[in-house]
């Protein structure tokens, strides 16, 4: 025990419970993945992902009806498949929980370096491990402050702000609560746009075929959430400007939104009826990156580097590249080492 521990212990009131202090936590959270593939597992996802009002914000008297009668029937067979395409199943589940576990493991190997008293950890937002459980976890280790870092570089309600309300949910039943921090999107941070940009000049130096196009995807949302103010789109078009400037690519980067989902607008252009329009007006060589999205997942690597590629050959097209996203590559850990360094100032 150091002189400190002793003195602590020597004042700690009788009854009063032992507590371990002195650490800092650092819990990156990843949007989630289903436990399996088959149906009830899927459809436990989904129902959980989809009652998310930060997600779906349609009166629950219309959406709880459409939600459990409708799309609860068929999604989670349809979804299941797709998963079943990508899933690994050396591990037995999908690649975002691989890789958000590799992160965190690598992210804490880099910040050992800044301070001893830093621990990391990760978490889903819906499925497991829970934001809670991993807060509960991170305090038994004796983090008094946690710096939370929702993996999404740009800001969103319906990722984002969900994040913080489940940890902040987590808190609400402690009686001893930790310090919360939560890292703020990052954009428009050189590190990230320099790796991001690193990432796409390697891809297409080492491409059989130059590419006439490249696609910037992100993952959609409503355009009614851009109208009630969310920034995301802003944030999109501005991480898109400042990957033209350091890549120089100009014009010939676009930036469209896959992954829409029921019947409202989203935000547009649409990735899949533009890659579509590019093969039909005469483009053959394409490539495609997703700077929105940290981890290879889902929406990755079955949406884009299955779906899309199928539809932009059919089309016509004849060369598709998808470039990996960030995962845990060395250029990858950089972004989320400058970002975490940057956010736990003050308290290393
Ligand atoms: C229904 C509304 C949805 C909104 C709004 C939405 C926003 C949003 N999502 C991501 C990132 C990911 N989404 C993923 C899967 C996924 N997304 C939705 C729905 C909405 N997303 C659903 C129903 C699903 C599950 C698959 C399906 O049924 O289509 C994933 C992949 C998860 C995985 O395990 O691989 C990611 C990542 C962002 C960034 C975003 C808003 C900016
Ligand atoms: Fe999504
Ligand atoms: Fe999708």
């Amino acid at each position: 025990m150091t002189p400190s521990e002793t003195a602590a212990r020597a004042a700690r009131p009788a009854g009063h419970p032992e507590v371990a202090t002195g650490r800092i936590g650092v819990l990156i959270v990843n949007l989630g993945t289903p436990e399996a593939t088959d149906y009830w597992s899927m459809r436990r996802y989904l129902r959980e992902f989809l009652s998310d009002r930060r997600v779906v914000d349609v009166p629950r008297l219309i959406w709880w009806p459409l939600l459990n009668l409708v799309i609860l029937t068929t999604r989670p067979g349809r979804k299941g498949r797709d998963y079943d395409t990508i899933w690994n199943h050396e591990l037995g589940e999908g690649p975002l929980k691989t890789i958000t576990r590799s992160q965190a493991a690598h992210l804490g190997e880099r910040l050992a370096g800044l301070s001893d008293r830093i621990v990391v950890d990760w978490a889903m937002r819906y499925g497991r491990p829970t934001i809670a459980d991993r807060i509960a976890a991170l305090l038994a280790q004796g983090c008094e402050r946690i710096l939370l870092v929702p993996l999404y570089p740009q800001y969103a309600a319906a990722t984002s702000a969900t994040v913080a309300d489940a940890a902040f949910d987590a808190l609400k039943a402690m009686r001893r609560q930790p310090a919360l921090r939560v890292a703020p999107p990052w954009y428009d941070d050189p590190t990230y746009i320099d790796r991001l940009a690193a990432d796409l000049t390697a891809a297409i130096a080492a491409a059989d075929h130059e590419p006439e196009v490249i696609l910037a995807s992100f993952h959609g949302i409503p355009k009614r959430f851009l109208d009630a103010g969310d920034p995301y789109f802003c944030h999109c078009a501005k991480t898109v400007r400042l990957l033209r400037e350091a890549t120089g690519l100009g014009d010939r980067l676009r930036m469209t939104f896959q992954s829409r989902f029921g019947r409202e607008p989203w935000l547009q252009p649409y990735t899949d009826e533009t890659i579509v329009a590019l093969a039909r007006s005469g483009v053959r060589r394409l490539m495609v990156i997703a700077p929105g999205f940290v981890a290879d997942c889902l929406e990755t690597l079955e949406e884009l580097g299955h779906e899309n590629r199928a539809a932009f050959l059919a089309a016509g097209g004849e060369d598709f590249q998808l470039v990996p996203c960030f995962n845990d590559s060395p250029r990858g850990l950089d972004v989320l080492e400058a970002v975490v360094t940057r956010e736990l100032a003050g308290w290393v």
